[in-house]
C-alpha cells in the first residue's frame, strides 16, 4: 500500500521592503531592497504534527532583515544577503540551508545645478512620457489642444519633509513628524497654450518636455516640504512661471509611505535609518495648478483617468 509523504518544503518571509538610509553626513545614501528569505531543512514535524518548536517564525525573519540593515548595513545587496542568510541559518538548528533573494531598486541623485542633490533621488527606469491631443473642426476651423505629460516618475527625498499641525479627531493616531521620507510616483500632465496645428508645428515639444521634467525634479529636490500638497503646488507654480506657453498643469501623486521601523526591541536605535516601504494603502494627492487667464480646456481632460 502506498503512503502519503511530505515532499520538498521551505518557508520564509517574502518581499520585505527594506529601505536603508545612511545619513552620517549631509550627503545621504539610499539602498532600497525587496528581501525574501526562506529556510530549508527538516521541518517535517511542523507539517505533520503542527509542532512549531523548530520553526523560526517568518515574522522573526522579517525583523532580522530590518535589524541587519541597521547592524550590518548594506554595503552591497550581496554582502547583506550573505550576512542575513548566515544569521537565519545559525538561529535555526533544523535548517540545512537559508535562501535569501534580494531585488534592489536603483536611485539616482536628482541633478541640481550640474551636481547630484544630497538627499533627493529619482528612481531609475519605468517612467513613461505621455501625450493626449484633441482635434476639432474641419478645414480652416481646425482646432487642436495638446496635453503633454509623464507617468511613474518616482522621486524620494530622505529629509527636508515634515507633516504636522494637521486636524485631529478621536480617530487620529498619526504622530506629527518633523523629518520624514517623502516619496511619490508622479503622474503629471500639462496643457500647452496652443489652438492651431501651425502653433503646434512651431513647438519644440521634445525640448519643452525635457525642461519641464527637469524643473519638476529640481523643484521637488530643493523645496522644503510641509506636505505633498505643498510640494505639488510648488512644482506646478515653478513650471508655469518658467513656461509661458503652458496653460495649466495637473498632478496625481500617491504618497508612498515609508514608516520608521521600531528596532528598540532588539536594542538598536533607529534615527531615520531603516524604513519599511509600504505599498498600500497610500495617500493620493491630486491638484490642478493653472493660470487665472488660461485658455479654455474644452473637453481635453475628458476620458483621462486619474485627473480631476
Ligand atoms: O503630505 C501629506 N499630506 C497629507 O494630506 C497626509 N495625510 C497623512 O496621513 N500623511 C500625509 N502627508
Amino acid at each position: 500500500m502506498s503512503e502519503i509523504v511530505l515532499g520538498a518544503n521551505q518557508y520564509g518571509k517574502a518581499e520585505t521592503r527594506v529601505v536603508r538610509i545612511v545619513r552620517d553626513t549631509a550627503r545621504h545614501e539610499i539602498r532600497d531592497l525587496n528581501v525574501s528569505t526562506a529556510l530549508r531543512g527538516d521541518f517535517a514535524a511542523a507539517h505533520t504534527h503542527g509542532d512549531q518548536s523548530q520553526v523560526l517564525p517568518t515574522d522573526t525573519q522579517k525583523n532580522t532583515a530590518f535589524a541587519y540593515a541597521k547592524e550590518v548595513g548594506v554595503a552591497s545587496p550581496e554582502a547583506y544577503a550573505v550576512a542575513l542568510g548566515g544569521r537565519l541559518l545559525d538561529a535555526t538548528p533544523a535548517a540545512r540551508q537559508a535562501r535569501v533573494a534580494v531585488e534592489e531598486y536603483a536611485w539616482d541623485r536628482i541633478p541640481v545645478g550640474g551636481a547630484g542633490h544630497d538627499h533627493a533621488f529619482v528612481r531609475r527606469g519605468g517612467e513613461v512620457r505621455t501625450v493626449v491631443v484633441t482635434v476639432d473642426g474641419r478645414g480652416d476651423d481646425r482646432r487642436v489642444r495638446v496635453v503633454s505629460g509623464l507617468q511613474d516618475l518616482v522621486v524620494l527625498k530622505t529629509t527636508g519633509s515634515e507633516f504636522r499641525g494637521f486636524l485631529k479627531d478621536e480617530y487620529t493616531t498619526l504622530p506629527e513628524t518633523h523629518d520624514r521620507i517623502l516619496a511619490t510616483s508622479l503622474t503629471v500632465r500639462w496643457r500647452h497654450d496652443v489652438t492651431t496645428p501651425e502653433q503646434v508645428a512651431h513647438l519644440d515639444a521634445d525640448a519643452s518636455y525635457a525642461a519641464v521634467r527637469a524643473l519638476l525634479l529640481e523643484t521637488f529636490a530643493t523645496t522644503y516640504s510641509r506636505a505633498l500638497q505643498e510640494t505639488l503646488h510648488a512644482m506646478g507654480r515653478a513650471v508655469l512661471e518658467a513656461h509661458a506657453g503652458l496653460a495649466e498643469i495637473r498632478f496625481s501623486a500617491p504618497n508612498k509611505h515609508h514608516f520608521l521601523v521600531d528596532l528598540a526591541p532588539f536594542g538598536l536605535e533607529n534615527p531615520g535609518e531603516v524604513f519599511v516601504a509600504a505599498d498600500r494603502p497610500y495617500g493620493l494627492i491630486e491638484a490642478v495648478v493653472t493660470r487665472s487667464d488660461a485658455s479654455d480646456a474644452g473637453d481635453t481632460w475628458l476620458g483621462t483617468p486619474g485627473f480631476l
